[in-house]
């Protein structure tokens, strides 16, 4: 049933590559719709788009028939649903964290704490895409070394939707303090980082900014809606 609705009217955007706990890389670009104007026109690396189906994972176009819906009508909105426990994130290991080979340290981080991860991609946004996401910080003396920091293809940045309780406001408390020097011990950035300009991780600090962030980074196809084996022992309050 799920795998007609994969193919449904999609044979030629989506392609069965690998299965079995195997997978499969994307060349997409990196904004989804709510971007317009805001696509990649920079180098996307490895868009891991996570619309597995069971064991089974699918490569998708972004050529593709990109409405089309991959799971049925109970799919968790895009942005998640604020204040439930499917509430979601927008996270981005920076390209200083890239470098410095500390996606898996941060990504175990939010999996332990019991986060649900429903979106991944590595990718080098483009200059309008980055303009976008700072849009607020357009005036600071810093905003144009930000942009090139984050646009220069140095290294990609990885970019997160993270799903769960709470997860906007515990996420913020995950990174610690913008100014690492301010961080609480034990936060990402106070044990990795020391500069303001190189903190190696962005996250949502509220509902309508993971809103516009997982909106302007995301395709909603690339964004999976699945359900963890210990969900009951994670989520549950009795
Ligand atoms: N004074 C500064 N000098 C250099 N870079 C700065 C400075 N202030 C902020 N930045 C950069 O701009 C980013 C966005 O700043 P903002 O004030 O929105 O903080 P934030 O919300 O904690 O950070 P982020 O949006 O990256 O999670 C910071 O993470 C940092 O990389």
């Amino acid at each position: 049933m799920l795998s007609r609705t994969l193919f449904n009217g999609s044979r030629q955007a989506v392609r069965l590559v690998k299965s079995a706990g195997q997978r499969a890389y994307s060349s997409a670009g990196a904004a989804g719709p709510a971007a317009s104007g805001a696509r990649t026109s920079g180098l996307t690396l490895g868009a891991l788009s996570m619309v597995g189906a069971g064991s089974a994972w699918y490569y998708q176009s972004q050529s593709g028939p990109l409405g089309t819906p991959l799971y049925n009508d109970s799919r968790t909105p895009a942005a998640g649903i604020k204040g439930t426990s499917q509430e979601r994130t927008f996270i981005a290991v920076k390209p200083d964290g890239v470098q410095r080979a500390l996606v898996g340290d941060i990504i175990k981080r939010f999996e332990a704490r019991g986060y649900k991860l429903v979106g991944l991609k590595l990718t080098v946004p483009s200059k309008s895409l980055a303009e976008k996401h700072y849009a607020d910080l357009r005036t600071k003396p810093f905003f144009n070394g930000l942009v090139d920091y984050m646009t220069n293809g140095k290294a990609p940045v990885v970019a997160m939707v993270w799903e769960g309780k709470d997860v906007i406001r515990q996420g913020r408390r995950m990174l610690g303090a913008t100014n690492p020097l301010e961080a609480a011990p034990g936060t990402i950035r106070a044990d990795y980082c020391t500069s303001i300009g190189r903190n190696i991780i962005h996250g949502s600090d509220s509902f309508e900014s993971a809103l516009t962030e997982i909106t302007l980074w995301f395709n909603e196809n690339e964004l999976a809606d699945w359900t963890p084996s210990n969900a009951e022992w994670v989520t549950a309050d009795n």
